[in-house]
């Protein structure tokens, strides 16, 4: 299955707000892509555009699926679902007073994810074998790296092609974080999945992905494989003790 992601000119935001400006950004077949950024420079409202949750107000997103180009800013989130993409939102958005199963079936709430239920929740119990353990434990009492585990085997119950990561280190320390990332580079690496994912933690998203963009205050600044944004001036400037 080929795939491919591309945003075009983009601007969007909210009323007053405009929080992205004429961004491009490209993610192709088995990639693991980063949007790499501090707070508030609109790594989440990228992720919501290409999630059918914000609508672009300039230029374009769209998903080529072997060669059939589907143009996802018209499109709601539930058929973009159906296509094949999934969120891992921010902040986890789980259903605290639920349990883990509870919680993962609400995933698979698409008709062609029921199919595949059986096999997903495998492969979701596979990566994180914590999550079987506590099948039945109310989401809200795990700890924020369990928590963020059932937010992405929840994503992965609707058998993505694309998975979206939004910031999965927030909150984690840094054993954590380094763990989270790992296995996030092994799933795409496993499950033949392609990646993007918004990150604040430089130095650990650049550790499992193909490339990188730095956006700042809405724009790319930066577009470079992670070679090359080991040496980048604005990297280090952003990155490695200068001013942001
Ligand atoms: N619902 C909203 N209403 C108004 N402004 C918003 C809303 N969501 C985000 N913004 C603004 O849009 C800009 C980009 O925010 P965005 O959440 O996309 O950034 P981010 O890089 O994901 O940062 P964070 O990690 O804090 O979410 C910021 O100026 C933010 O204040």
């Amino acid at each position: 299955m080929a795939l491919s992601l591309a945003i075009r000119d983009l601007d969007a935001g909210y009323g007053a707000v405009k929080a992205l400006r004429g961004v491009s950004l490209d993610v192709a077949t088995g990639e693991t892509v980063a949007l790499l950024g501090t707070n508030g420079n609109g790594k989440s409202t990228l992720m919501k555009c290409v999630m059918g949750l914000v609508r672009p107000w300039r230029g374009s997103v769209t998903l080529d699926l072997d060669g059939t180009t589907h143009d996802l800013g018209k499109m709601s989130a539930e058929t973009i679902v159906d296509l094949g993409v999934a969120l891992v939102p921010e902040g986890r958005r789980l259903f605290p007073r639920l349990t883990v199963s509870e919680n993962l079936m609400l995933g698979a709430f698409r008709r062609a994810a029921r199919r595949d239920i059986d096999r997903n929740l495998a492969i979701a119990f596979e990566t994180f074998p914590v999550l079987k353990e506590r099948a039945n434990q109310l989401a809200g009492t795990m700890s924020g790296g369990q928590q963020q585990m059932l937010a992405i085997a929840r994503a992965l119950m609707s058998s993505p092609r694309l998975l979206l990561i939004d910031e999965p280190s927030v909150g984690l320390s840094p054993l954590l974080v380094s763990q989270m990332i790992t296995k996030i580079g092994e799933l795409g690496e496993r499950f033949d999945l392609t990646v993007l994912m918004a990150e604040q933690n430089f130095n650990q998203a650049v550790r499992i992905a193909d490339r990188g963009y730095i956006i700042v205050h809405g724009e790319i600044v930066v577009a470079a494989n992670v070679d090359e944004l080991h040496g980048n001036d604005i990297v280090k400037r952003l990155y490695l003790g200068g001013a942001a």
